[in-house]
């Protein structure tokens, strides 16, 4: 089994305008997959772009929900808001690929899981297992979630993966981005690390300065490094180019141009 995650900065342009959807790059994306699929199993997560984040960043989302009511409404109808474009993005997803013959499957996250300060504390893995055993792709995608200690809050695609490689043990999971890995330093400054191993990621997260690297709500670069830590100790893990055509595939059969992180 695969995990493919489909960064919000490959299918969409964030900074542009509201909602804008990278359809040729996921078509792309799509084929991909499907030159391994039904050999291979894949799920699938996608994350905000530009249609989760910019409703979480003016709502406040992962601040919780406060004591005051009408403080408090105005962070549950922006809860509501956020979850509703990401339902939006999630259906231009699975039209794609569908259109491509994959029977992707939408799981919407903030149904089955439930977060502690962002991380998962609970989750229903058991439809994704029986998807799976099915053959289809179950496809989820970063999220609003109940929050156990905040009320509300965001659940990027990166901590689901977490959870779900700690409860599936997938072969591979690969991070497309719309660079061509990690770099030690802002991509164009430092170099590529092409093989990185668990045990070296603490150091590069202390050499980037991580404040200055991501600039969207769920923490960009840094929370994807640590994230991948936690992941390497179930599975390997790539990150490569998603806008460039055959980088998926590269990973998927091993052989790719990226970055490899290995337990
Ligand atoms: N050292 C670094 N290595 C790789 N990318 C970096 C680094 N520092 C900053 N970045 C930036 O991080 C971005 C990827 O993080 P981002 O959070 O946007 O990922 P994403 O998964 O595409 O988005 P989303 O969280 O919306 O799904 C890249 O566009 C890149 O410019
Ligand atoms: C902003 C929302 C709703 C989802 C965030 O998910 P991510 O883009 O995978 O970090």
């Amino acid at each position: 089994m695969i995990i493919v995650k489909i960064g919000g900065s490959v299918f969409s342009d964030k900074k542009g305008q509201p909602e804008n959807f990278d359809e040729e790059t996921v078509r792309r994306i799509a084929k991909e997959i499907a030159g391994f699929y039904p050999d291979e199993d894949f799920i699938v997560v996608h994350g905000g772009g530009s249609f989760g984040h910019p409703y979480a960043k003016e709502y406040g989302i992962r601040e919780g929900l406060p004591e005051e009511w009408e403080a408090a409404n105005r962070r549950r109808i922006g809860f509501t808001l956020t979850h509703q474009a990401m339902l939006r993005a999630n259906e231009r997803f699975i039209e794609v690929f569908v259109r491509e013959g994959l029977p992707a499957f939408s799981v919407s996250t903030s149904s089955v899981f439930i977060t502690e300060n962002g991380d998962v504390a609970y989750g229903d893995v058991e439809v994704i297992e029986r998807l799976l055993e099915l053959k289809f792709i179950p496809m989820l995608f970063g999220d609003v979630s109940i929050d156990l200690a905040k009320g509300i809050e965001i659940l990027s695609g990166d901590q689901i993966i977490t959870y779900l490689t700690k409860m599936l043990e997938p072969n591979k999971v690969v991070f497309l981005m719309d660079v061509d890995g990690i770099y030690d330093g802002r991509p164009g400054e430092g170099s590529l690390v092409q093989n990185l191993t668990r045990d070296e990621i603490d150091g590069l997260l202390e050499r980037l300065n991580c404040l200055a690297a991501g600039t969207d709500v769920t923490g960009g670069i840094c929370n994807k490094l640590a994230e991948a830590k936690k992941i390497a100790e179930h599975s390997e893990v790539w990150f490569v180019n998603g806008k460039v055509p055959g980088r998926l595939s590269g990973a998927i059969r091993g052989d790719g141009f990226g970055t490899r992180i290995t337990g």
